[in-house]
Parts: C-alpha cells; structure tokens; sequence
C-alpha cells in the first residue's frame, strides 16, 4: 500500500485530483491506473481525472494531465487556473505572473489575490492552431476548418476545429438545453476523421458577448466545464462571425462562467475561478 497526498479542485466544477510532484513520486507506469482510480466515485475519490504539480527546467511549474480514462492530454485550461493556485498558494512562486509548462508548451498565468488566498486566475493560452493537420483532422486540404458539413449517420454538423494544445471540434446549435452532447458527443469524440480524437463543444450564440456552452470531453464524457473548449468556441465563434477579435465574450458553462478574449495579437486570454475542495490521503493498494 501507498499513500498518495492529494488536494482536490475545481474550476467550474470541472475536478480533478492534483498531487504535488514537488513533495512525493509516483511510477511513471502507474499514472494511467493511479487516475482512472482515483477519479472512480465510488471507489475512489471522484473526479473528471488527475493533475500532477510538477517541477519544471524551463518554468517554476509544470502541469500534467490525466483524463478520467487514463488518458494524458496536453492542456486544461481549468486545470491550468487550479494549478496557477496551488503553485501561488504553496510558494513555489513568488510573482503574481508566472510561467507554467504543459506538454503542449509554456502559457503565462496571473493570479488575482485576495487576503492571500488566489480567487481568479488569467491566463494567456497562446495562440489557437487552427490547421488541419495540426487539429489533427482528416479531410479535404483546406488550411482551416470552419463550419465545415461533417455527417454522423443520417445527421450533417458544422464542425470548426480549433486546437489548444488540445483538439476541438465546436458546432454552433439553436438551443442549447436541446443540444445533443450526449449521444452526437462520444460518437464525435471517436470518430476516425479525428485521428486523436476530440473535446465536442456545443455552443448557442447569445450575442456578440455572450455564449451558452456545453461539452463532451474527450476521455472524461460530459463535465461541468472545459477551458480550453471554452477558448475554442470564442475562436470559433470569431472564424464564423458571431464575435469580434479584441472583445471580452463570457462564456456560460454549465458550472459557471468564463471571460475569454481572443486578442489582436493573436493569443487567447481566459479568466475564471479556482478552488481548493478538499485535501487528503488517498489509500492505494
Ligand atoms: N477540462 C479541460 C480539458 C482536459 C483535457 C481534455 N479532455 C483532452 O483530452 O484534451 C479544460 O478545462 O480545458
């Protein structure tokens, strides 16, 4: 038996357990398994997966991220908020802005402070990829996809696929408490034209500053909230001209909202909250 010290966290109520890579190891064969476990509600802790707080040569912090399948993906942008908290609140950095690496490079993140407990985190995410071939996405040659006809059985979607870090596909839809993320979604996820697979994002247009999202994630099924899908649907919803470039749109998740702006230079900002739930001592056999 192994006992693994965890905190556990949440931004919008996308959770995951966080274990500090700074104070206890873990095999690197384990983490698959270790995260499918401890993301079990029933018997284990409970969680859309497992986030590692490592230390990093090219930043004071480095994220990893596990899906609740075992699955390791590049970016998280909830997790991404979560883990600017921890690092803050744990001193492994000093600045109010900081760097922290993930396996789909280095993003900047700036904590909003408040009685020395971090409420709200910015991040840059960098810029979207919007190239097929980097999505990765099948398909006719064209350098973008934007609402491009995508059928599914006897059904026709308009997908916009937007990388960051991690694959989107986005499909903007008339009413969002009539969207389809539960049975369009898994069969998108895994649909061999996404030779990664892929997040499935529904996303209804308010305005020019205001979106209703929901999501399927890739390897974790519905969650409360995804970042990364939610920066993927500003930028998509930009590409097919429901907002503007330069302009906050706040994004309405089903765990709570999101400010995202996508800017002139081309970089993504998000802001939102962290939260810690819960710390403790996860028993493994
Ligand atoms: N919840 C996340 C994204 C987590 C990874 C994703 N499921 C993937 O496999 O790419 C977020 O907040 O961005």
């Amino acid at each position: 038996m192994t006992n693994m010290h965890f905190t556990k966290m949440h931004g919008l109520g996308n959770s995951y357990i966080y274990v500090d890579m700074f104070k206890q190891t873990l095999d690197e064969d384990k983490l698959a398994p270790i995260a499918v476990e401890v993301a079990d509600k029933n018997k284990g802790i409970g969680s859309d997966g497992m986030i590692l707080v490592c230390p990093s040569d090219v930043a004071p912090v480095k994220m990893r991220v596990f899906n609740n399948d075992g699955s390791e993906a590049k970016n998280c942008g909830n997790g991404l908020r979560c883990v600017a908290k921890f690092a803050y609140e744990h001193g492994y950095v000093k600045e109010e802005t900081f760097q922290i690496e993930t396996l789909g490079g280095l993003v900047e993140a700036t904590v909003h402070v408040t009685e020395g407990k971090v409420k709200t985190v910015t991040v840059d995410m960098g810029k979207p990829i919007l190239s097929r071939q980097l999505i990765p996405m099948l398909g006719e040659d064209q350098n973008e996809v934007v609402a491009e006809a995508f059928s599914i059985e006897d059904e026709t979607f308009h997908v916009t696929a937007v990388s960051m870090g991690n694959p989107h596909a986005v499909m903007f839809v008339e009413d969002i408490n009539h969207a389809t993320v539960e049975t369009v979604g898994p069969k998108m996820e895994k649909d061999e034209r996404f030779p990664e697979w892929v997040n499935v994002e529904f996303v209804e247009v308010v305005s020019d500053k205001e979106l209703h999202f929901r999501v399927w994630e890739r390897g974790s099924g519905i969650t409360q909230a995804c970042g990364t899908g939610a920066c993927a649907a500003v930028v998509a919803a930009i590409l097919n001209g429901h907002a503007e470039k330069g302009k906050e749109v706040t994004v309405h998740l089903l765990g709570g909202d999101l400010g995202i702006t996508w800017l002139e230079n081309g970089h993504v900002l998000m802001t939102g909250a962290a939260e810690v739930i819960c710390e403790g001592v996860f028993e493994r056999k």
